[in-house]
């Protein structure tokens, strides 16, 4: 297993080892022992969604109970994101991306506090998740994927799709400050 951190304290890239022969091949994608190691809590739900080419879903967060999330793409690609949105953080409003694809089989850990969205950049991706919290509706919002303040570089040809949650959804200078995570709650 390799561990990259990114340029946003706590974001990490994970490469499993890939235990390839002439079956095919076997990773970990789990362990909760090791992965504690690495700052990453027990995870409680698993969740996958599939996506075509040109979805964004994002950027989402809950708070409270917010989730980290361990993100990986079984199929296909994705460009994957996460945001510092805590209130007093010093990384506020950074993001840092990767592009996570069924090939490459790297998994991005998305820290409780940060808003998390992907593009599918890849004819389709089969997109698979655990989290650190349960699924919250009533306390899970959207940060506009194109608020100019955080300026995501996002890998587009055009207009993305977006649920109708995602498009009705608000700059971060237009949220109030009481509804962000605080960078105490989750540092
Ligand atoms: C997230 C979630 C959703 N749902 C239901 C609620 C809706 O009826 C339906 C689709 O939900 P939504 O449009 O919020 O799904 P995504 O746009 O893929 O959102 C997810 O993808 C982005 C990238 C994230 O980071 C979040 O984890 C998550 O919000 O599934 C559930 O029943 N349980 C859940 O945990």
């Amino acid at each position: 297993m390799q561990v990259i951190e990114t340029e946003l304290p706590g974001v990490l890239i994970l490469e499993p080892k890939v235990f390839g022969d002439a079956r095919g091949y076997f990773l970990e994608t789990y362990r909760a022992n090791r992965y504690a190691e690495f700052g990453i809590p027990p995870l409680v739900q698993d969740n996958q969604s599939y996506s075509t080419h040109g979805v964004l879903r994002g950027l989402h967060v809950q708070h409270p109970r917010a989730q980290g999330k361990l993100v990986q793409v079984l199929e296909g690609e994705v460009f994957d994101v996460a945001v510092d949105i805590r209130r007093g953080s010093p990384h506020f409003g950074h993001w840092t991306g990767v592009t996570l694809s069924g090939e490459n089989k790297r998994q991005f850990w998305v820290p409780p506090g940060f808003a998390h969205g992907f593009v599918v950049t890849g004819e389709h991706a089969l997109f698979v998740y655990k989290n650190t919290d349960y699924y919250s509706p009533e306390t899970e919002f959207s940060v506009r994927w194109d608020d100019p303040a955080i300026g995501i570089e996002w890998p587009l040809e055009g207009v993305p799709s977006l649920s109708q949650k995602d498009s009705e959804a608000h700059c971060l200078a237009d949220i109030p400050a009481d509804r962000l995570p605080g960078y105490e709650d989750y540092a």
